[in-house]
């Protein structure tokens, strides 16, 4: 029986998707693609417009999942761009092989800057439990360029800046409309101090249980 309504810390989360892809052997991308599938249907579900979309990615697995999102809207015809925060050679594997699939692709690719505001739906995926530090520098920047923009933000997995176990923003933290999260909510969502950066928080189920539900 699973129950993903229960709240987890980062450090429950992060030990859950070890085990999921170390122990049961589940790939570590089988579960990025989970995730995008459940962030692209909350896309998808006609409460965001999808004329322009842009996909900020940080070069953790965040950003990956972010990569996988940009691929699927593509694939449906719909203009996306992809923004990459932080130096793409740096990217962790399954970021550096999204990255890949997306040149395959010709998705347009543009330069990091502040100027975003010409799109209508902005997906954060700068920044989610790997969080290690505040937000400042060039990624506040960004960040505060995502919030100053009219487009309706889509998070995944955390509002990047947001403490996924305080519920406190690190620095500059998007202020997102719904937070995509992954397999269960994260225990800072549930503070009232989140609920500015998380806007409406919905779980996608992405093959990652506790231990106890599997
Ligand atoms: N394979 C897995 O473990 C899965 C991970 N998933 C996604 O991956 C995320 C976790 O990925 P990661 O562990 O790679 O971590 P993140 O992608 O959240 O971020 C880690 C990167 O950000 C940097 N960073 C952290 N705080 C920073 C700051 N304040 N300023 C600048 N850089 C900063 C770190 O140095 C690191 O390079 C989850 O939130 C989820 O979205 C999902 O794809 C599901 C499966
Ligand atoms: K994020």
């Amino acid at each position: 029986m699973i129950h993903m309504t229960e709240s987890i810390s980062v450090a429950t989360a992060r030990e859950a998707d070890a085990r999921t892809i170390n122990e049961i052997g589940i790939p570590s991308l089988v579960l990025m693609e989970r995730a995008a599938l459940g962030s692209t249907a909350r896309l998808l579900n006609g409460d965001f417009d999808l004329t322009k979309v842009l996909i900020v990615a940080g070069t953790g697995n965040n950003g990956g999942d972010g990569l996988v999102v940009a691929r699927l809207l593509h694939v449906r015809g719909i203009d996306v761009t992809v923004m990459m925060t932080g130096d793409p050679k740096k990217a962790s594997p399954e970021t550096a092989q999204q990255l890949k699939i997306l040149a395959y692709y010709g998705i347009t690719m543009q330069p990091t800057t502040t100027d975003i505001a010409d799109y209508t739906t902005i997906v954060d995926a700068i920044f989610g439990v790997g969080l290690d530090r505040p937000v400042a520098g060039r990624y506040a920047d960004w960040i505060n360029a995502i919030n100053a923009s009219a487009a309706k933000v889509l998070a995944i997995d955390v509002p990047s800046g947001l403490n996924a176990d305080t519920g406190q923003p690190q620095g500059a933290t998007v202020k997102a409309a719904v937070t995509s999260t992954m397999a269960y909510p994260k225990i800072g969502f549930n503070q009232s101090t989140a609920q500015p950066y998380t806007g409406k928080v919905v779980v996608e189920d992405i093959g990652v249980y506790l231990a106890n539900n599997s």
